[in-house]
């Protein structure tokens, strides 16, 4: 039984204040860690003061990039090991925003996923096709293709930790999400995917979360997909009161 996992991604959203009466709010009404796993993630300005704001909580703190290198000449950028140094615990790497506006490539997000774990930080990989491509039928050989090249070089028990995001480009932000049974088959594939790449092993341990258009009306019927294991939630993730519906729901499924 996978535990699910739900996490914010806060985007380019908030100020420190705000984040920080975010985090006053919704930490002691957070479900139990045995229930599941919650995460923020912040912009890089807040995750210090969020990390110990939550400290004791069951709330662990993201970042939503990070740079490959462990330092170095690049002006502007975020290590792994300053976020690691803070107590950080996950990371999203290759969100379809980075990928649009950051020229993140699938050679990029590798070399990101692999750093990650050489640093102590667990990965939200995320994937997704663009209308276009969903429109053409190309969902599933994109994705997988994705998904081949993030993970590449990495070990079986690592693939095991990992979480992946498949997120819909056409359903982030839009409020049109997609139907939980045509992105279960998504993740379905994905597993298989994984099942192919590593073992049958990974492929049922990895959990796999679904992102685009996320409410708290309308998690439970991505959750109740026997693929789907989380979400990652942009818009409906800002509001306390609605956050706390997400943790609640991901819990009664
Ligand atoms: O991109 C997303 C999360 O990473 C999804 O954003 P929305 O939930 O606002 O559609």
């Amino acid at each position: 039984m996978r535990k699910p996992i739900i996490a914010g991604n806060w985007k380019m959203h908030k100020t420190m204040e705000e984040a920080v009466d975010f985090a006053e709010k919704v930490k002691g009404l957070v479900p139990s860690n045995a229930q599941v796993d919650t995460v923020i993630c912040a912009p890089f300005l807040f995750l210090d003061r969020l990390v110990k704001e939550v400290s004791g909580y069951n709330v662990k703190i993201g970042a939503q990039t990070m740079h490959y290198e462990e330092k170095g000449a690049y002006t502007g950028e975020v290590s792994p090991a300053a976020l690691k140094g803070i107590a950080v615990s996950y990371v999203i790497i290759g969100h379809s925003e980075r990928r649009e506006f950051y020229n993140e490539t699938d050679e990029s997000v590798n070399k990101k996923v692999l750093s990650a774990f050489r640093n102590g930080l667990l990965p939200i990989v995320c994937v997704g096709e663009s209308l276009e491509q969903w429109e053409n039928g190309e969902t599933n050989e994109h994705v997988g293709s994705q998904v081949k090249k993030a993970l590449q070089g990495l070990t079986k028990e690592q693939v095991k930790d990992l979480i992946i995001a498949y997120e819909p480009i056409w359903a982030i932000g839009t409020g049109k999400s997609s139907t939980a049974e045509d992105a279960n088959k998504v993740c379905e594939h994905i597993r298989q995917v994984i099942e192919n790449s590593f073992s049958k092993e990974a492929a049922d341990s990895v959990r796999i979360q679904y992102g685009g258009s996320v409410k708290p009306e309308n998690i439970r019927t991505f959750l109740s997909q026997p693929n789907i294991d989380g979400a990652l939630v942009g818009g409906a993730s800002l509001d306390p009161d609605s956050f706390l519906k997400l943790l609640e729901a991901s819990i009664n499924d």
